[in-house]
């Protein structure tokens, strides 16, 4: 990967970070950010005379509300200690469940170090506490130190990456790409970029109604999407009222009988007036 470009570190700021937003302003701006995501995503797809105007005035929004840096902060925010810690902490208590990280049981018998794509990393330490036997790579859209590199994931080089990692993680990243189909690519690349000569794993997590209050996407739909791509579950915590959904994913050499043709549309899978819209459409594209 290229070199990253210097950032000026935020993470001394953000490791004695007391929150001083309340948890409901954090909540608040978070939303609102994906609700105007959202918006763009849709008046951008199908423009119409107003679009451009409507467009301007979504920017300003999110301008007010800080733009993407502030959209971050409050994430950090809502991932600080405080507030009940990150997502690393479940999948490292998986990852050591299947027999990660414990110490060699003999000569021969060590485990290598194995390697962690995480996307959307807000802290570059994320998981230094476990670097011993967990080498971690963080990226993310926008970069907020320099040892996060800037970078797309939906752009990352297919040569380069094909079979390289251990485990990927996708946490509270497909909530916020607004296009469904970009969603899909994700997991697909995930499949993609994950070991194919050893165990490897997708870890993915949700707010929880994308799958408990959502329209488009149900647990069980989640299950098959998956299942076509080629992934099995492992691992899945989430309590009903809970906030967040968490899944680990096994990769499989085979898919499901099933084909992408079923994901390619949303469909209806729950009706009523208080759900949500979040879809995740698979292409069919590996
Ligand atoms: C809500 S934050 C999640 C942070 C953290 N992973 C967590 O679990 O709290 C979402 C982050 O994902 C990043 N992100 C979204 N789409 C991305 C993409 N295609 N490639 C890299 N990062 C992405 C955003 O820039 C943002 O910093």
């Amino acid at each position: 990967m290229a070199p990253n470009k210097r950032k000026k570190p935020v993470t001394t700021a953000s490791s004695k970070h007391k929150p001083t937003v309340s948890a409901d302003v954090t909540r608040k701006t978070i939303r609102r950010y994906h609700v105007l995501l959202k918006e763009k995503a849709r008046l951008l797809n199908a423009p119409s005379s107003s679009t451009s105007t409507r467009l301007d005035e979504i920017d300003k929004e999110m301008k007010l509300l800080g733009g993407l840096e502030a959209y971050q902060e409050m994430s950090v925010l809502g991932q600080s200690k405080e507030r009940g810690g990150g997502s690393e902490k479940v999948l490292v208590e998986w990852l050591k469940e299947l027999g990660y990280g414990k110490p060699p049981v003999g000569k021969g018998k060590e485990r290598g170090v194995i390697n962690l794509l995480e996307v959307g990393a807000l802290r570059p330490d994320n998981y230094t506490q476990w670097s011993k036997w967990l080498h971690c790579v963080p990226i993310d859209l926008h970069s907020r130190h320099p040892d996060i590199k800037e970078q797309d994931f939906l752009l990352l080089d297919r040569t380069e990456n094909e079979g390289r990692w251990d485990v990927i993680s996708l946490s509270l990243v497909l909530n916020f790409a607004s296009m469904p189909l970009d969603r899909g690519r994700m997991l697909a690349l995930s499949h993609a970029f994950l070991r194919h000569d050893s165990p490897s794993y997708l870890y993915l997590v949700l707010p929880l109604p994308c799958v408990a209050n959502s329209r488009f996407t149900t647990s069980d739909h989640l299950k098959s999407l998956m299942g076509a791509i080629g992934f099995e579950l492992v691992k899945e915590r989430w309590r009903p009222g809970g906030k967040v959904a968490y899944w680990l994913w096994k990769r499989k050499d085979h898919y499901d009988s099933r084909d992408g043709d079923g994901f390619k549309k949303k469909k209806v899978l729950r009706e009523g007036a208080t759900r949500n819209n979040f879809a995740i459409l698979w292409d069919g594209v590996r």
